[in-house]
């Protein structure tokens, strides 16, 4: 279904397919990036969105911020996202995080990219936030290779916002693609080389995003 952006144009939405390792990484080295369903089970999908929920309730969450270390600053016009790491403080999280491990090793033998470790947050993005046009990558976190974002969003409409819009490089002015952060979809990209942006969503919309890293000896 095409929708409208800002300069009247229409972007595609994205399609999805079902998980597996050799077609995301076929839609990696082809496309850049790989949309797909099955990453998880329904049911561990839906248990997740319940702990984020929860979570959020109980002011669990941080404002999100830009950079690391001493250069952390929050910018309501980059980002309004609220996060938290996981670290396996559930089963829910634990089973996130050896499917996650399992992706890690299945993207190393498929492309040998040498990803050496998984992080993963929750993310919630209020009604009315965005995440700004940026590349996964800054100061300090130079080696984040491979990204993955899975949505936790059921019944979740175009016409809602929220869409992820992927770029071809820097100086595409429009995107190529845009993706619903429907409950059960997931999106993997190459870090550094995607810009994408969060559009401004008109309710309440949850993620985990996680990056892969390759091994940077200190
Ligand atoms: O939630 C998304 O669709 C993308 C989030 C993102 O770009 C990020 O956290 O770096
Ligand atoms: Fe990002």
């Amino acid at each position: 279904m095409p929708i409208e952006n800002k300069n009247k144009t229409n972007i595609t939405l994205s399609m999805p397919v079902a998980y597996k390792a050799g077609t995301v990484a076929d839609a990696l080295v082809h496309r850049g990036f790989a949309h797909v369903t099955g990453l998880l089970e329904e049911a561990l999908f839906h248990q997740l969105r319940a702990e984020l929920i929860a979570l959020d309730a109980q002011d669990q969450l941080d404002r999100a911020g830009i950079g690391r270390g001493d250069d952390f600053t929050v910018k309501t016009a980059v980002r309004g996202d609220y996060t938290k790491w996981i670290d396996g403080d559930t089963l829910a999280e634990c089973l996130l995080l050896e499917r996650l491990e399992q992706v890690r090793l299945e993207m190393n033998e498929q492309l040998m990219l040498g990803l050496f470790e998984v992080e993963a947050h929750y993310a919630a993005y209020p009604p009315g936030s965005f995440y700004a046009r940026h590349t996964d990558s800054f100061r300090g976190a130079k080696n984040r290779i491979l990204s993955l974002v899975m949505y936790l969003n059921p019944d979740w409409r175009a016409e809602e916002g929220g869409l992820l819009t992927l770029f071809a490089d820097e100086a595409a002015q429009r995107p190529f693609t845009a993706v619903r952060p429907e409950l059960g979809h997931a999106v993997l990209f190459l870090s550094e080389e995607m810009p994408h942006e969060v559009t401004k969503a008109q309710r309440s919309r949850y993620s985990i995003a996680a990056w892969y890293h390759c091994h940077q000896p200190l």
